[in-house]
């Protein structure tokens, strides 16, 4: 089947289509990982954008039952250069194209993604839509210009109620905004005794679960659209140790007064150096955003930035001057990408263990 994809000033690209043959549109991102496309495609903070993956071929180990980030991937479509339709390897269960029809997301295949990427990285982050060989494409572009794209997607990833995911160490309450799976996975390594929530609990409803901290998910779109998790963060903000990752600390940025922007065309990647301030060491980082905090917003804060990204200079860390609360822009569960920050969580078991020596609180396991 012959797709087109039509990018709101005016560019067409045609190529083969695979999985669903649905029309979407959506908010088009590159990344430029050479491996982990399931983990990119599962990830709940594409929701509703459509990802082009850089590296020219995608597809070759297949879709397997263990490397998905959520349930059901929430993107409106995927791009590659060459698909690979016979993958091979013993965990494949599916081909991409077999996985993409079962989860009814359209892919398209065999357009020069170079280019695509250049005019991305030209002239920012744009909407894009796919239609069939005989649409109308001057019609499709008009849509595609009208068309606004969603506010809520928050709304639409994170669950709709609490669920544990128990262990025998620590308890910390994980606000779902759209989390990868990395996170939990990470935090039930070290034992924690992890209670999911929505992304709409209170301040109030979190500190009766009697959490010993608190950790803020990764998540979709602008940290703007989720006025509400303000409170929340001021509310336990000092009574527990916190941690946020990504949509995470951008809603902690918020809460603490400093503002937050949108990047020209993001940060999506494996291979971020970021450099933490305090010890001048460098990550090499994994990454997914398209908002950043704004560096300029920070110093009339409570907050300090702890790291920089070293390509863009950008924030990519915070802390809390005096409570014990840190946060990053880049993903220390990796998922796809390397595990130079996965650290971080030990150092959020840490600081709630010196919380609770403190005698603040009392942790099970203590
Ligand atoms: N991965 C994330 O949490 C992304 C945060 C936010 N949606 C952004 O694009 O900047």
């Amino acid at each position: 089947m012959i797709r087109h994809l039509i990018l709101e000033d005016g560019t067409i690209f045609t190529g083969q289509g695979f999985g669903s043959e649905e029309d979407t549109i959506g908010e088009i991102v590159f990344h430029t990982g050479m491996t982990g496309y399931q983990e990119i495609l599962s990830d709940p903070s594409y929701c509703g954008q459509i990802v082009t993956l850089t590296y020219p071929l995608i597809g070759n180990y297949g879709i397997n039952r263990d490397d998905f980030e959520t349930i059901s991937p929430f993107i409106n479509g995927f791009i590659v250069k060459e698909l690979c339709e016979v993958p091979s390897n013993f965990r494949s269960e599916y081909s991409l194209d077999e996985y993409f029809k079962l989860k009814k997301i359209p892919g398209l295949a065999g357009i020069d993604t170079r280019k695509l990427t250049r005019i991305i990285r030209t002239y920012g982050t744009l909407k894009g839509a796919f239609c069939s060989e005989n649409a109308d494409t001057e019609a499709v572009l008009a849509k595609l210009k009208a068309a606004n794209l969603p506010t809520n997607q928050v709304e639409t990833v994170s669950t709709k109620t609490s669920y544990p995911s128990p262990g025998r160490g620590c308890r910390v309450a994980l606000v779902d905004f759209g989390m990868k799976h990395g996170i939990l996975r990470e935090l039930n390594k070290r034992d924690c005794d992890v209670v999911v929530v929505p992304h709409t609990t209170t301040a109030e409803e979190i500190l009766q679960l009697n959490p010993d901290g608190i950790m803020l998910s990764n998540g979709p779109g602008d940290p703007k659209d989720v006025p509400h998790a303000l409170d929340m963060i001021n509310g336990v903000l000092g009574k527990i140790p916190l941690f946020g990752i990504c949509l995470g600390h951008q809603l902690f940025a918020l809460s603490g007064g400093a503002n937050t922007e949108k990047m020209k065309f993001g940060h999506r990647g494996s291979n971020h150096p970021v450099k933490d301030l305090a010890t001048g060491k460098i990550a090499m980082t994994s990454q997914n955003h398209g908002y950043t905090v704004t560096l300029d917003s920070v110093a009339a804060t409570d907050l300090e930035v702890t790291h920089i990204a070293l390509n863009d200079g950008s924030v990519e860390g915070l802390k809390h001057k005096e409570l014990p609360a840190f946060t990053v822009q880049y993903h220390p569960e990796a998922s796809p990408g390397p595990e130079d920050a996965n650290g971080l969580f030990d150092q959020f078991i840490d600081m709630i263990e010196t919380h609770k020596k403190e005698g603040v609180k009392v942790c099970q396991n203590a």
